[in-house]
């Protein structure tokens, strides 16, 4: 088993990794290939001569090379595939190449483009990333950890594919989803990708399309439910934790049948969240305090109506409403009514609490049965419309011109994604409400110039947040991720929005300052883990510094021989 790098000696400063490998087999490492860059003395140590080509390229010219190619691609899908390669071949380079283009190639790696790769994720599988528990081989997953030769993970990001954004039940074409999550993490908050483990959980799948498909590499059978599931759930659980006991458990994409259930059933006993919920809450939550700067308006003066009743939206809605509390002193109850929630079968009333999710009773309102948005947005005169609904085209003009007549600043955000599930597009919202909509979207959508006045589009995505907290538990090995830890990360975020931004309507900072805004929610989320006694190690005097130097820089290390 290998055991994580360290480095050992010092040479101009900068510490060298011993390298046990020998020729072919450190180029086939893409957690130790350089590929066109070893130098001279690397090439001579390790066996490296004759292996590669005689020019060793420095790290900036091989990003020249590598956007030289991105470019070139003839589609998003084949940009996908061609950083997906580079993963596969050298991370330092991956990384390197997505931290100087963010802006470009977030969209590529993560939504939406990766929403048309897990669509097709059978039929353009190359390499293996990850791992893979598959019910069948539930009595195995002890053993199965053993199989990843990483002893250091710190970060696993799960799926089980049953609703991959707003794509549905994607079965094991899923993992497309944890694969980019984690980039995000090594991204945003510095965590080294050998400390990172995508997985997926192959519970079935009830995509009947997929189980069809010569091409798709999951289990042809239907979803598991009950009480199997859970011991399919159970026995992965302890198999990682046995494994990789101070490890953060990142639950993604799963129905709302399971994630809620999950949720509960594992925060307190492991260390882990569930991204859709917390993480999504947090984001919501701040965008919408950015907003509010514009406005000048409170958080409890706000009525919010939520398009889609589901995972997404409790989490923000629970998020918001501790938001009020915290700013008002206003009663829970009383939060609550200041939030409606739609789900496909109209208002979620009291008159429904008979036939209504768990999740779905604390928002149920005392209303009339309500079949429509519009109607909605007509009774509630709501100032802030999220959809978390995954139904394109859902706020249309008629829904946001009614809400603009009586709102001066409507703030919309549809947050489903990808773009194609979007409940409107940022042009449109800024031509329904004549520029005045405050506006952020789940995926990203292109600046608009309307009136010779600059409007750019902010992504309310949980991208934001994730990194950072993942980043701060691990970071002082905390013995669990509150709900709390959500809330400071929340503001945080909000506070690092500046004036500039806000001018030109962007309610989150731009994607370059990732790092810097990961790093501060790290710090602050171990700062409240020290104050609550949930951190498991003593506090660093310089808690900033602290955190910073964990942070992967996607540089070459010299290596030595070993
Ligand atoms: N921007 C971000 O950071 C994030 C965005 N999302 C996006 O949010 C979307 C929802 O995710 P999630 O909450 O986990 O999914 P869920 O499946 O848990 O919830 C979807 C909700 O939408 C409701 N819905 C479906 N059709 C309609 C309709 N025609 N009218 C009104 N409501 C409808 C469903 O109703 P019913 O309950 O009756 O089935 C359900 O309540 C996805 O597209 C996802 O990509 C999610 C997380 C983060
Ligand atoms: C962003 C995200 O987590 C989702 O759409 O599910
Ligand atoms: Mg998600």
């Amino acid at each position: 088993m290998t055991k994580p790098a360290t480095c050992s000696t010092q040479s101009a400063g900068v510490l060298a990794l011993p390298v046990r490998k020998r020729g072919l087999e450190v180029i086939h490492d893409p957690l130790l290939n350089k590929g066109s860059g070893f130098p001279d003395s690397e090439r001579a140590a390790l066996g490296l001569r004759g292996l590669v080509p005689p020019r060793t390229v420095g790290i900036e010219d091989q990003v020249g090379q590598a956007m030289e190619n991105v470019r070139r691609q003839q589609s998003d899908l084949d940009r996908y595939l061609y950083l997906e390669n580079l993963h596969d071949c050298n991370e330092t380079l991956y990384y390197r190449v997505l931290l100087s283009h963010l802006n470009e190639l977030t969209p590529i790696i993560y939504t939406p483009v990766v929403g048309q790769a897990c669509s097709q994720f059978g039929h353009i599988y190359q390499r293996a990333r990850g791992m893979y528990f598959s019910s069948a081989d539930a009595r195995h997953f002890e053993e199965m950890v053993g199989n990843w030769p990483e002893d250091a993970i710190e970060a696993v990001v799960v799926t089980d594919g049953s609703r991959i954004l707003g794509l549905g039940d994607l079965g094991a074409n899923g993992m497309g989803i944890p694969i980019g999550k984690l980039s995000l993490y090594v991204l945003g908050a510095g965590l080294h990708p050998r400390n990172t483990l995508p997985v997926l959980l192959d519970m079935g799948t009830n995509n009947q399309a997929l189980r069809e498909d010569p091409f798709y590499l999951g289990q042809r059978i239907p979803r598991l439910t009950g009480d199997a599931y859970d011991k399919v759930v159970e026995a992965f659980m302890r198999a990682v934790h046995a494994r990789w006991p101070d490890a953060l458990i990142q639950f993604e994409d799963f129905s709302n049948d399971q994630a809620f259930r999950l949720l509960e059933r594992y925060r307190h006993r492991m260390l882990c969240f569930n991204d859709d919920i917390q993480g999504t809450g947090a984001v919501t939550l701040a965008g919408i305090l950015s907003a509010l700067r514009v406005t000048g308006q409170t958080l409890t003066e706000q009525r919010v109506v939520f398009l889609g009743a589901g995972a997404a939206a409790r989490g923000i809605a629970d998020t918001i409403v501790a938001g009020m509390r915290a700013e008002s002193g206003i009663g829970l109850e009383a939060a609550r009514r200041q939030i409606w929630t739609l789900d496909s079968q109209g208002l979620v009333t009291l008159d429904r609490l008979d036939n209504l999710s768990e999740h779905k009773r604390p928002f149920a309102q005392d209303s009339a049965p309500l079949a429509d948005l519009i109607e909605v947005i007509r009774t509630v005169r709501p100032t802030v419309l999220i959809g978390v609904s995954g139904q394109p085209g859902s706020f249309t003009e008629e829904a946001v011109r009614e809400m603009h007549r009586h709102c001066a600043r409507p703030i919309l955000f549809p947050l489903s994604n990808p773009t194609s599930k979007a409940e409107c597009t940022a042009e449109q919202a800024y031509t329904w409400t004549d520029g005045a909509a405050l506006f952020a979207s789940g995926s990203p959508f292109p600046p608009i110039t309307r009136a010779g006045h600059l409007l750019v589009p902010g992504q309310c995505n949980n991208m934001y947040i994730f990194p950072g907290v993942g980043q701060g538990v691990v970071a002082c090995q905390a013995s669990q991720v509150t709900d709390t830890m959500f809330y400071v990360a929340a503001r945080t975020l909000a506070g690092l929005v500046g004036e500039d931004s806000l001018a030109v309507g962007r309610l989150y900072p731009d994607l370059t300052q990732i790092r810097e805004i990961s790093a501060k929610i790290a710090v602050a989320v171990c700062e409240l883990a020290f104050a609550e006694g949930l951190a498991g190690i003593a506090r660093p005097d310089d808690l900033d510094a602290f955190i910073r130097a964990r942070m992967f820089q996607p540089s070459y290390v010299p290596y030595e021989s070993a």
